[in-house]
Formats: structure tokens, C-alpha cells, sequence
């Protein structure tokens, strides 16, 4: 039974007899084989499907910790900025806490299925004329003024602690590490976190090498791939349309450290690759979590991806978050009469 990451990896977590042992139940999410995109690509593919998690994506596994220790540390409430994601879980996780929360969110830029969850959840939505960044700032600032605020973006170290469990979840399960992970990039503490859930797996012999660390961006919002920050980015991905990734830092060391790379795929290649993810293995995962199957696509294409490669994409957000981008590349229903001969006709019978 799924009792949450707090109990899962307890061992591994900062938490002492005071920290109050949240969960909804996160974490421990499917590590599913991606046979027949793999078979097309020519390597052993799978996805963490992040996006069955409680509120939907990755964000959960760092926002339970978080959220355990604001609590233990006296806060009376949650602040955050978000493209959405982290609005939704903060606002889960006040909410099983019993605070409350307030989200920043970028004005008109955040996917609808990410907004309703803030708000059902019952989080204060505040909607800023600005982007995200600006957010972020804004956050800090306020939580800066007002200490018994806490903050819960990533630049919270208790998130990407938290996000650490999804790299020991795929060990524990492989038995190893990958030779890839690829993951989309946005502000860039999943792969942070991720490159610290390996090198502590590998500190206490859970697995014997690092995967290569694949950070994948929209074309549009790439400042790791430029080499400098974006000031207006744009992308139909809006989880990863930031310009100023606050874990820059981190991620590039993880790259480094990994021999991994940084690319940037285009909006088409986002949404082709999630149509051709969906139709072809099944699985429905948002705009941004499907940037590193158009990554590997690209790789491919160019001749840059060794064959017979075990490789594993972070899914990092559920397809139902944002299901205008996914509409918008499908062909509509059919309207028929209600008659068998209309049906017969459609089925070609
Ligand atoms: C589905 C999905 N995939 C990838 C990312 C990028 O992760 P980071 O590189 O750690 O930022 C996000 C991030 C979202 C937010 O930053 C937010 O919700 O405020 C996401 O929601």
C-alpha cells in the first residue's frame, strides 16, 4: 500500500520526532515500458509517469517535505510562485495541513486543469501581470517580509530533497541507474534533484554510475542551452516557460558531472512527440513532460542516439492539466445522426 515518501525513504529524509509525517500517498508511481517508442528510437525505454501522482506531477514528493517542515518550523502559511504545477500541490498539501496558501501564477499563461486545482484546493490565487519570474520574486520578497510565510518554490531546499525519491524509486526498481534520464527543464531543481538522489545512491552503493543527465527546454525558454537567461520566454509548454532557472547552478554541475547535455526542442516537436507518446505507448503526459521524447527524437534523427541505450524519460505532469494544447493537434470528434446506417458509413461496414 502506497503510505508516501516520508514513510517509503524516512531513513533518508532530514525529519526528526517533531516533523509531522504528511502524505498523500505520493510517490511510488509506475516506471512504465515504452516498448514501441522504443522500439522506433533502437533503445530499452521507459517513463516515470510522475504524472500519477496525488496532484498530478513531480511536485509532490518535494512539496510533502516541505510543507512537514513548515509546520515544524512554526509557519502559519504557504506562499509560492508557479507556472501551476507547484500552485496545485502547495495548495493539496495547506490544504491536508490545514493552512493556508497563497499562489502567485503568471496572468493568463497557466493551464486550465493546473488553476481549477488551486483553486478547489482552496488556496488564495493571486494572478500577477508579469511572468513567472516576476513571481518568483515576489514570493521571496513577501516571504522574506513576513517569516512565518514559508516559501515552497525550489528555492525551499526541502523540495528538492523530497524530489530526490523518484531517482531511488527507479533504482530500487532497475537495480541500477539508467544510462540516460531525460527530463524536461524549467527551473531546473528536478534534475538538481535528481543528480543528488543518484550521487547519494551511489554514496551508500545502491548503484554503481551516474546516468548521463539529459535536461530538455523549449526552444523558446532555453537559457541552459544558451548559455544566458531569457527575459521573455515563450513556449506552449507553459510548466517550462522560465527564463531565470534559479537552480541554473546546480543543474549545469549535474550536467557536468554526468556528462550529460542540455538541448532545446521546438513547440512542434513538444507536441508531436506528445501525440506520438500518447497514441503509440498510451500514455498521456502534459506538453512539457514529453520535451525529452522530442529530445531523443531529435538525437536520433541526427545520428547522436546509441542504439540498445536503457534510458528513462521523467513524464514529470499528467495530460489532463492542459488538454486545449493536446485538442489542438487532434483531429475533432465526428457528428453523426443517430441512426445504425450513420454509424455503418463512419465504421466503413
Ligand atoms: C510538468 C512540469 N515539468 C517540468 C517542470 C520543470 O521542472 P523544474 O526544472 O524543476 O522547474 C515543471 C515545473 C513547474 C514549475 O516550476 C511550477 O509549477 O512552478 C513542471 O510543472
Amino acid at each position: 500500500m502506497r503510505k508516501g515518501i516520508l514513510h517509503s525513504y524516512e531513513r533518508f529524509f532530514p525529519l526528526t520526532e517533531r516533523t509531522p509525517r504528511l502524505s498523500l500517498c505520493e510517490g511510488d508511481t509506475p516506471l512504465v515500458p515504452l516498448r514501441n517508442m522504443g522500439r522506433e528510437l533502437g533503445v530499452e525505454l521507459y517513463g516515470k509517469y510522475d504524472g500519477l501522482n496525488p496532484t498530478g506531477s513531480f511536485k509532490d514528493r518535494g512539496m510533502v517535505l516541505a510543507v512537514s517542515k513548515a509546520l515544524e518550523e512554526g509557519a502559519k502559511a504557504l506562499i509560492c510562485a508557479s507556472t501551476g504545477n507547484t500552485s496545485a500541490s502547495a495548495a493539496a498539501y495547506g490544504a491536508a495541513a490545514g493552512i493556508p496558501c497563497f499562489v502567485l501564477l503568471p496572468a493568463g499563461k497557466v493551464a486550465v486543469g493546473k488553476l481549477a486545482q488551486a483553486l478547489i484546493y482552496g488556496a488564495r490565487v493571486i494572478a500577477v501581470r508579469g511572468n513567472f519570474d516576476r513571481a518568483l520574486e515576489m514570493a521571496r520578497e513577501a516571504s522574506r517580509e513576513k517569516g512565518s510565510l514559508a516559501i515552497v518554490n525550489s528555492v525551499n531546499p526541502y523540495r528538492l530533497f523530497g524530489q530526490r525519491s523518484a531517482s531511488w524509486e527507479i533504482c530500487d526498481e532497475l537495480g541500477d541507474a539508467p544510462d540516460w534520464l531525460v527530463l524536461p527543464v524549467g527551473n531546473a531543481g528536478n534534475i538538481s534533484a535528481y543528480c543528488a538522489g543518484f550521487e547519494f545512491y551511489r554514496e551508500i552503493g545502491r548503484i554503481e554510475k551516474l546516468p548521463r543527465l539529459m535536461g530538455v527546454q523549449a526552444e523558446g525558454a532555453a537559457p541552459l542551452v544558451k548559455g544566458s537567461p531569457v527575459d521573455e520566454p515563450e513556449t506552449v509548454a507553459t510548466a517550462i516557460r522560465i527564463g531565470h532557472p534559479v537552480s541554473a547552478d546546480k543543474a549545469r554541475r549535474a550536467v557536468e558531472i554526468t556528462s550529460g547535455q542540455f538541448l532545446s526542442v521546438s513547440d512542434d516537436e513538444i507536441l508531436d512527440a506528445q501525440k506520438m507518446l500518447a497514441s503509440s505507448d498510451g500514455i498521456f503526459a502534459e506538453p512539457a513532460s514529453c520535451a525529452p521524447l522530442a529530445g531523443l527524437v531529435k538525437l536520433r534523427k541526427n545520428g547522436r542516439l546509441p542504439g540498445g541505450l536503457r534510458i528513462v524519460l521523467v513524464l514529470t505532469g499528467n495530460g489532463l492539466k492542459d488538454p486545449d494544447s493536446a485538442v489542438s493537434r487532434v483531429d475533432l470528434p465526428v457528428e453523426i445522426d443517430g441512426t445504425p446506417e450513420a454509424l455503418a458509413e463512419v465504421l466503413g461496414l
